[in-house]
């Protein structure tokens, strides 16, 4: 049995079709990167495995349990945007992780002088020990993405999901950011879902990519149809490179990129 298996997953908002007969099996430890055009669904699709919403029709379950009504610690989420407190300093945008999904509110006295030293623990993994007491707007785009990442593996999810995390940031501090998921995922042995526009790195940080397309169109009426997985490359050790796939699947590469604003 898989770890994440989603069967026959459908989803629609006011039926009108985003996504159709999606099935995936994905292995624990796995890193699977998802590219597809722009409003294909690839973060309904985030959403679904997140459990923020129900599929409309079909099921996901993880470890074979019940399929999840709401998120759970189990799943941890990053946006492109970071999503980090304005209002808290780095060290209490860890703290706060941990603190609210208990829904204990903000720690006190010393279980709070704990927390604030877990939360150091991590700020030194991520690289961000000598920022701690700063509020977030001091710190560059990379650092504060590090830091929103640094938030959602505080609570040891088992499933890390990523909606274009690096989208904003500029190529320098990407690759970095690169290197520093490598070496955290090694670490925790997460499994990983990646939305991107970037095919390369998508090739680069995943086991798998993920293409996600319409397989039926009706010129009349494009809103007729959902989406589904239309491709699902082995990018293991650089298993397919993938400029040979740009070159079999042109239509790959307009896939991948942002539609022009
Ligand atoms: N809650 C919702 N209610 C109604 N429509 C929605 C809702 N969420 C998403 N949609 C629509 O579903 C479609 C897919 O959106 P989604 O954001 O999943 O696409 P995407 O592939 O992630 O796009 P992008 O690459 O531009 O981020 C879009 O047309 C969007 O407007």
């Amino acid at each position: 049995m898989s770890f994440v298996s989603v069967r026959n997953v459908f989803q629609s908002y006011d039926r009108r079709p985003i996504l159709e007969r999606v099935n995936l099996e994905v292995e624990e430890g796995e890193f699977v990167s998802i590219v597809g055009a722009s409003g294909c669904g690839k973060s309904t699709f985030l959403r679904l495995l997140l459990a923020d919403e129900t599929p409309t029709r079909g099921t996901i379950t993880v470890a074979g349990g019940a399929p999840a009504r709401e998120p759970g610690r189990e799943r941890g989420v990053v946006f492109q945007r970071y999503s980090v407190f304005p209002h808290l300093s780095v060290r209490d945008n860890i703290v706060a992780a941990e603190s609210f999904p208990t829904g204990w509110g903000w720690f006190r006295g010393g279980k709070l002088r704990a927390a604030r030293g877990r939360a150091d623990e991590v700020l030194e993994r991520i690289g961000l020990a000598h920022v701690a007491g700063n509020y977030p707007a001091t710190l560059s785009g990379g650092m504060q993405q590090r830091l929103a990442i640094g938030q959602a593996l505080h609570a040891r999810p088992r499933i890390l999901l990523l909606d274009e995390p690096f989208g904003a940031l500029d190529p320098g501090t990407r690759v970095s950011m690169h290197e520093f998921l490598t070496d955290l995922r090694a670490e925790t042995k997460m499994t990983v879902f990646m939305v991107t526009h970037d095919l390369a790195e998508g090739f680069k940080l995943g086991d798998r990519v993920l293409v996600f397309d319409k397989t039926r169109w009706d010129p009349d009426f494009p809103e007729a149809y959902g989406a589904t997985i239309t491709f699902d490359f082995d990018a293991r050790d650089h298993g397919v490179p993938y400029q040979r796939i740009l070159d079999k699947i042109p239509s790959l590469a307009a896939a991948a990129m942002p539609s022009p604003a």
